[in-house]
């Protein structure tokens, strides 16, 4: 397969000494102010644990649509749940998403401090009722957090900066894990429509039917075929911010699957604390360069392109 786009082995960043580090570093550092988008393999999570995952999406969204309806995403606060076909349109100046979504995060009391201050994103699930299911979602949610931030400390090293420059703003994270289940193509082949992530990085994970495509600098779709256990691993708007651009938050898309076939596939958006300040490093600025990007939060930023992108959303603001 002649893939555009690297894999990165990233298991020797385990390494207790740091001078093994230095080749996944570099070779992220390049992926990112490239393409924006690598695979990682060594990421040290069991096929197994993605086939439990997929068998038990594919348990989730088999669900009666009634069942689905008590927890759909409309519901609440927090946007957490079930989205139906088409209630997102990640381009909005394209058609609806022919797709069906689970989102999950951490699931936080109501008396959680966090949860006082911004309800939006902070708060509880909500879960079908499917044995194993809660435990399954939340072991995963943990296991790919880790290697999200990972990932995220390599890239603070890569930036000249602390290792912990990222990670540190991870004590009560807005990441998200998602579960999207594409139907064969109908009308239009619009899986998800062109986008952006909007976060620091997205680890996805897809099964083997294809799909996805990036888009390169000449406005070129590529194919970002399956490879297996791996995660996909791209720059999200945050982080392009964050370095002005260096690391660049690259439009994707996904083309629905052909007939008779359907498509798994698992994001996990690796978003920080709602309040984290996102401020250009200087290290990303050279002499008398100006940042491109005005001083945002991080949920701030996430919630404003929620309303773009979700019809329930800016009915509610209008
Ligand atoms: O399903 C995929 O392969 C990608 C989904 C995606 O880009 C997203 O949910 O942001
Ligand atoms: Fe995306």
């Amino acid at each position: 397969m002649n893939l555009a786009l690297p894999i990165i082995d990233i298991s020797s960043l385990d390494h207790s000494d740091s001078q093994h580090w230095q080749e996944a570093i570099h070779a992220i550092d390049s992926a990112c102010r490239d393409k924006g988008f690598f695979y990682v393999i060594g990421h040290g999570i069991p096929a197994e644990q993605f086939a439990a995952m997929q068998d038990m999406a594919a348990r989730f969204f088999a669900l009666s649509e009634q069942e689905k309806q008590q927890i759909n995403i409309q519901h609440s606060a927090n946007h957490r749940g079930w989205g139906q076909v088409s209630a997102e349109q990640l381009d909005p100046s394209g058609p609806k998403d022919y797709k069906e979504t689970f989102d999950m995060a951490l699931d936080l009391s109501p008396y959680h401090p966090q949860v006082a201050r911004f309800p939006q994103l902070y708060g509880p699930n909500q879960y079908p009722n499917l044995d194993g299911f809660i435990q399954l979602m939340q072991q995963h949610y943990e296991l790919t957090l880790q290697v999200g931030i990972k990932i995220l400390k390599a890239m603070a090293l890569a930036l000249d900066q602390s290792e912990d420059f990222f990670s540190q703003h991870f004590n009560c994270p807005i990441s998200v894990l998602r579960l999207i289940h594409y139907p064969p193509q109908q009308q239009s082949d619009n899986g998800a429509g062109a986008h952006t992530d909007y976060g620091c990085i997205t680890l996805l994970y897809q099964d083997q039917t294809g799909g996805l495509q990036v888009q390169d600098r000449n406005q070129q779709w590529l194919d970002a075929p399956p490879v297996e256990n791996s995660f996909v691993v791209n720059i999200g708007d945050l982080m392009q911010r964050w370095t002005n651009g260096r690391y660049k938050s690259t439009p994707h898309r996904v083309i629905s699957p052909k007939q008779q076939t359907t498509r798994f596939s698992m994001p996990f958006f690796v978003e920080p604390d709602f309040d984290t300040p996102v401020n250009t490093l200087t290290s990303c600025l050279a002499p008398g360069e100006q940042s491109r990007y005005r001083e945002i939060s991080a949920g701030e930023w996430i919630l404003s392109r929620f309303t773009d992108t979700y019809a329930y959303r800016s009915e509610q603001q209008e």
